[in-house]
């Protein structure tokens, strides 16, 4: 497979902070990367760097072979974004928003309607091409601005928080959108989401953590490395149970909303001995296999979403 996103060491600061500190990624043709990471962490820095819109502190990348650096409208012309920001003209019809994008990227003009009429069917919206953006839901202003970015045909499109704010049935369908973009026209995909199943869907992870790539992994192969069951107690006294979690068995304990959460390797075995020596009262157990939360949880030390 061919690489199709080709990061080394790439830098920014802003001043003093050092927000990105020399990351590494490869992204393979027709892959769905996931780039995740807490609040602050670098994802937009980075995701803008690779975009063009910001310019690298040191390092470098290729996107679609061509260098970020010295062939930046290359490099535009190869990718399709799609941010968090309506940058749909509402005062104008969803054609008439396609055509502005066409005449930008600078689309042969007997290509335009094709393309437009083409892109429309794809997110289902070839049936108001003449209406309004202004009275679109915020669900068909998405997939409009989706059906933007790909009318130049980008081979990468990235896609920052592409459903935030939705509700679950149109994130469901915006999903729906993406996949059969990727089967349709093997278009590669760089992500930003802080949703855990969005996330399960990647082929891979990256994480971030304070400007620097910290996993890099399958989701089932970050799952891997957490290791073992996930146990989930709670007690009438939390505080003696986390420090005999901690001091008698040796775990590490996160707690979280007064639930206090580790990992062991038989989590069968161990609850039953866990709950027969126990001196305090035991007000819930649960027992499950390790999410990307968990994953997330221990690397970051926080939640996926905040
Ligand atoms: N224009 C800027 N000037 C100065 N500092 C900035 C600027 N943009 C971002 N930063 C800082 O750089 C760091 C990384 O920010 P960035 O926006 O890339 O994080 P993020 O992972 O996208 O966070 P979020 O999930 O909150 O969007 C943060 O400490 C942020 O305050």
């Amino acid at each position: 497979m061919q690489k199709v996103i080709d990061v080394k060491g790439l830098k920014k600061s802003y001043g003093e902070l050092e927000a990105v500190k020399g990351v590494d990624l490869d992204v393979y043709e027709g892959e769905c990367f996931g780039f995740l990471g807490p609040n602050g962490a670098g994802k937009s820095t980075t995701i803008n760097m690779l975009c063009t819109m910001l310019k690298p502190s040191g390092g470098s990348a290729k996107i679609g072979g061509f260098d970020l650096m010295k062939e930046r409208a290359s490099v535009r012309e190869t990718i399709g974004i799609i941010f968090q920001d309506n940058t749909l003209d509402e005062k104008l019809t969803a054609k008439e928003n396609l055509m502005l994008h066409c005449r930008f990227y600078k689309v042969p003009a007997q290509e335009r309607m094709t393309r437009i009429d083409r892109v429309l069917e794809m997110v289902e919206l070839s049936d108001r091409k003449n209406s309004f953006v202004g009275t679109f839901s915020g669900g068909m202003k998405r997939r409009l601005e989706i059906a933007r970015g790909l009318l130049h045909y980008p081979k990468v499109l990235f896609l920052d928080e592409p459903t935030v704010g939705l509700d679950p049935q149109t994130r469901a369908h915006i999903w729906d959108y993406i996949h059969k973009l990727r089967e349709e026209i093997g278009i590669t995909i760089f992500l930003t989401t802080h949703y855990m199943d969005e996330a399960e869907i990647c082929d891979k992870i990256a994480i971030i953590d304070d400007g620097r790539i910290i996993a890099l992994d399958t989701p089932a192969g970050l799952k891997d490395g957490v290791g073992g069951d996930i146990i989930e107690i709670s007690a009438d006294n939390n505080l003696k149970a986390k420090e005999e979690l901690e001091q008698k068995y040796g775990r590490t304990v996160k707690e979280q909303d007064s639930i206090l959460i580790f990992e062991v390797e038989k989590g069968n075995e161990f609850i039953a001995e866990f709950v027969k020596n126990a001196d305090f009262r035991i007000t819930s157990i649960n027992l499950r296999r390790p999410t990307l939360n968990d994953v997330f949880l221990k690397l970051t030390g926080k939640q996926i979403r905040d």
